[in-house]
């Protein structure tokens, strides 16, 4: 599936994805009311990938809802998933309570891993602060929810992450986010790339697969099994697709690459991915799902 941010912020976005061999869609990251974003340039493609300083640009919560909740009549048995990113928590509450007052019944992905609103740190980077929230939502969430968590770096802190998160009924986890504020710049003109943050913006594509499958390891050693993973960050191809999975990944999103090639890449990792499978003569998913191994 995509992930959000790319090519999900409009109907007509998103129209493209339910008509597409994508497994599922998630919608542009919402806040309350319409955001028009940081101004331009904000995003950039590189060799390798992309940097994006957007800062939130989206319709608004209720652009979104509806255009889920309208899908879900049309296609009651596909999947769909909802992405919410308040500045506040009382944002992210208000929004909450909406859905869950809603006849949506599909997933939410609570965004805790912007990293480009000027003056907003990452929720997920304050583990308190994560707390606080994930305790505010279940109070009264009672619907499929999942949170989007930004990269980690250090073993400590994917021990304290896990550990917070296997305290709540989650649906899912998202792991990872773009890695924040990294800079391109243009060496020529000597200039960083993009205008907002002072060229600082969220790295995406291959070069963050390392990252993102450390993250997804990392997480599905150490989190409930209830808890499902969805892998995102750095898949180009098929390979990446398998390794995302063989790490534990129960469903995998595509950013960059996506906002390049468009859908064709669903009906093109599905090959590739079906390719590995029958060359290694695996005939599902759970033959190799989560089935790394290592060398001790
Ligand atoms: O700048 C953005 O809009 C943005 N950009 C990202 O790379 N990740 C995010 O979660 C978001 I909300």
């Amino acid at each position: 599936m995509n992930a959000a941010g790319i090519r999900c912020a409009t109907t007509d976005d998103l129209d493209n994805l339910i008509t597409s061999n994508a497994g599922a869609y998630v919608t542009k990251s919402a806040t309350p009311d319409p955001r028009v974003g940081n101004p331009s340039p904000r995003m950039k493609g590189l060799p390798n990938g992309s940097i994006n300083a957007m800062g939130l640009p989206n319709h608004g919560l209720d652009y979104y809802l509806d255009y889920v909740l309208a899908d879900q009549k049309k296609r009651p048995d596909r999947m769909n998933f909802l992405s919410v990113a308040g500045i506040t928590l009382d944002d992210n509450l208000q929004m909450l309570h909406t859905i869950q007052d809603s006849a949506f019944n599909g997933f939410t992905e609570l965004n805790l891993s912007c990293p480009n609103v000027p003056g907003k740190p990452q929720v997920g980077y304050d583990f308190g602060r994560v707390q606080e929230v994930l305790t505010a939502v279940f109070d009264f969430f009672t619907k499929p929810l999942g949170v989007k968590l930004p990269p980690y770096f250090d073993m400590a802190h994917f021990d304290q992450i896990a550990a917070i998160l296997n305290r709540y009924p989650l649906a899912f986890v998202n792991t990872i986010n773009s890695v924040g504020n990294g800079l391109v710049i243009n060496a020529e003109t000597e200039t960083a790339v993009l205008k907002p943050k002072g060229g600082f913006g969220g790295i995406g594509g291959a070069s963050i697969k390392p990252i993102a499958l450390a993250n997804v390891r990392a997480l599905r050693l150490r989190l409930n099994p209830t808890i499902a993973i969805i892998g995102t960050g750095g898949v180009v191809n098929g390979q990446d697709v398998f390794e995302h999975l063989l790490c534990g990944a129960d469903m995998v999103q595509i950013g960059s690459k996506f906002g390049f090639e468009g859908t064709p890449l669903f009906d093109r990792l599905n090959q590739e991915l079906s390719a590995i499978m029958a060359t290694k003569g695996y005939t599902s998913i759970a033959d190799f799902k989560g089935k790394l191994k290592t060398l001790d």
